[in-house]
């Protein structure tokens, strides 16, 4: 026992450790880690030492360690250099992911969200009426089916643009599936292995790539004769980007960057709105409580939905959101390379360089401490709470952003790594929800009150498949 090191949690085999236990159900393992050994233990995963630094201090710990002591790109780029490419977020320094976020956020404005909303309803509306799933008067969907092609649909009639929503009904629908089933943990569990579906996913990261420059190529080319060309989306936006030092953003980064995008908002959107649709079918009162407000908000003919009276308006909608995320936090582990020896305040402990540390907002966004009946999915505890504008700000490179210190609820990070897509997702997730609730009368199988489990095995805290709901068209 090192007096001067975090406990060590018990292991009975070198090398493998806490690997499956913590696998398998992180929650339950760090909650038995801190029952033992308090909020601050360092566990071996595949001979890495991760040290868990949990709760609002331990979060702080993690979001905003110093550049020189604590990096992302050392512990993620395994994960993503392969499928988002080269060039781009964690295949860069630090400064350069600054200006690329600045880049990306510079296309996520409140006119671009105020055009996506129409374009998000009319893909839902498209998509429930060639569904299978959809056919008649009601029935039961398995939201495992669907929620993933929705999710994609309106991400990419909006944020990547109509070429690529257009292309996913072909080829690239295919090349998509074959990136992402690349995007495992498995690869940066086993880095160097060469495992048979890595190929497929460095031709399809290739293919993609290829054609999204493409269109670049080609859009450039009409800039001229082609006024009415829908001007909205990401890729024109970081097509007109150039760096501090003068050097526009190469056409290869724009698809690296638009790979990245799509991946980032594919997983964490279709995990909430899955588990968001669950917990209301779960739930049929909190269903009527949504569409009294769609009436109250848009009036009982349901006038069709807009940005500002969704987001600014709709709350309880906003709560349901916030509330899925308090339980279902997409990322439930946080991870950086310790680069040197960190002190962990108010202990003797010194974190060694080569360590990871990981941190876990959402064991503090389901503490009781902070919230009471923390595993209750229950909306109305947002009532009268203020977004998080209070916090202290920092301007990192990419816009003021909330430090987050001492915030037990942080689904969305904080500090310079902070998530540049939150208000994307929020218009995204709203407008999904707002018109699945408009068109029908949802719950669970046989009206009951469950929520399947979280299967932790995949990149994102997702429900187990398949996860079926019962629908009943509205009149
Ligand atoms: C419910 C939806 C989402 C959740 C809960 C979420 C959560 C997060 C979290 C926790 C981080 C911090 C990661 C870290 O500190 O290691 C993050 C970073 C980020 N997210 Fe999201 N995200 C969401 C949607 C999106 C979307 C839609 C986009 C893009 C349009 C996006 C793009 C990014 C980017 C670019 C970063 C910065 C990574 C860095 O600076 O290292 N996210 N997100
Ligand atoms: N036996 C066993 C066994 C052992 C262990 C396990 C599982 O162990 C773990 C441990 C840690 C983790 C971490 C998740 C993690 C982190 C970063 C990212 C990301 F970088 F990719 C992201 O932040 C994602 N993101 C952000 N916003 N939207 N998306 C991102 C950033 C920018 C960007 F542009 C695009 C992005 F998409 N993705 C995921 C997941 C699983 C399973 C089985």
């Amino acid at each position: 026992k090192d007096p001067t090191k975090p406990p060590l949690v018990f292991h009975y085999f070198p090398f493998f450790g806490s690997t499956v236990v913590y696998g398998m159900d992180p929650y339950k393992f760090f909650s038995d880690c801190r029952e033992k050994y308090g909020d601050t233990f360092t566990f071996v995963m595949l001979g890495r030492k991760m040290t868990a630094t949990l709760g609002p201090k331990g979060n702080d710990f993690v979001f905003n360690g110093r550049l020189s002591e604590v990096s992302a790109e050392d512990a993620y780029a395994h994960l993503t250099v392969p499928v988002f490419g080269e060039g781009v977020v964690y295949d860069v320094p630090n400064h350069v992911l600054m200006e690329q976020k600045k880049f990306m956020k510079f296309g996520l404005t409140v006119e671009n969200f105020r055009s996506y909303v129409p374009l998000i309803v009319e893909q839902v509306e498209d998509y429930i009426k060639r569904s299978k799933f959809f056919k008649g008067a009601n029935g039961s969907v398995p939201l495992s089916d669907i929620i993933p092609e929705l999710t994609i649909f309106t991400a990419a009639r909006t944020l990547q643009g109509k070429e690529i929503r257009d292309a996913l009904d072909g080829s690239f629908a295919k090349l998509y599936h074959h990136l992402d089933s690349g995007f495992t943990p498995m690869n940066f569990l086993f880095p160097w292995f060469p495992f048979p579906q890595n190929k497929r996913r460095d031709h399809a990261q290739r293919t993609m790539a290829q054609f999204y420059m493409d269109k670049i190529t080609k859009r450039r080319a009409n800039e001229k004769n082609d006024e009415d060309q829908e001007r909205s989306d990401m890729m024109w936006n970081l097509m007109n980007c150039s760096y501090k030092d003068g050097r526009k953003v190469p056409d290869k980064e724009v698809a690296h960057m638009m790979i990245a995008l799509l991946m980032a908002g594919q997983h964490t959107s279709m995990a909430t709105i899955t588990w968001m649709l669950l917990h209301v079918a779960a739930q049929p009162k909190l269903v009527a409580r949504i569409l009294a407000e769609q009436k109250r908000v848009f009036g009982d003919e349901l006038a069709p939905l807009s940005y500002e009276k969704l987001v600014l308006e709709c709350t309880f909608l906003g709560h349901i959101i916030r509330e899925t995320l308090r339980i279902h936090p997409p990322l439930h582990s946080i991870l950086r390379k310790v680069k040197s020896p960190m002190h962990i305040d108010g202990t003797n402990w010194v974190v060694p360089k080569g360590h990871y540390l990981l941190a876990a907002p959402g064991v503090s966004s389901m503490d009781e401490k902070y919230f009471k009946n923390p595993l209750a999915f229950d909306p109305s505890r947002w009532e009268g709470q203020k977004a998080e504008e209070e916090a202290e700000k920092f301007d990192f490179g990419f816009g003021l952003i909330s430090k987050g210190t001492a915030s037990p609820y942080l689904p969305f990070g904080a500090g310079r790594h902070r998530c540049i897509g939150e208000q994307f997702a929020n218009v995204q997730l709203m407008t999904i929800m707002a018109t699945f609730v408009r068109n029908f009368e949802i719950q669970r199988p046989g009206g009951g009150s469950d929520v399947p489990a979280p299967d932790y095995s995949s990149m994102i805290a997702l429900p187990a498949p398949p996860s079926i709901i019962e629908w009943v068209k509205r009149d």
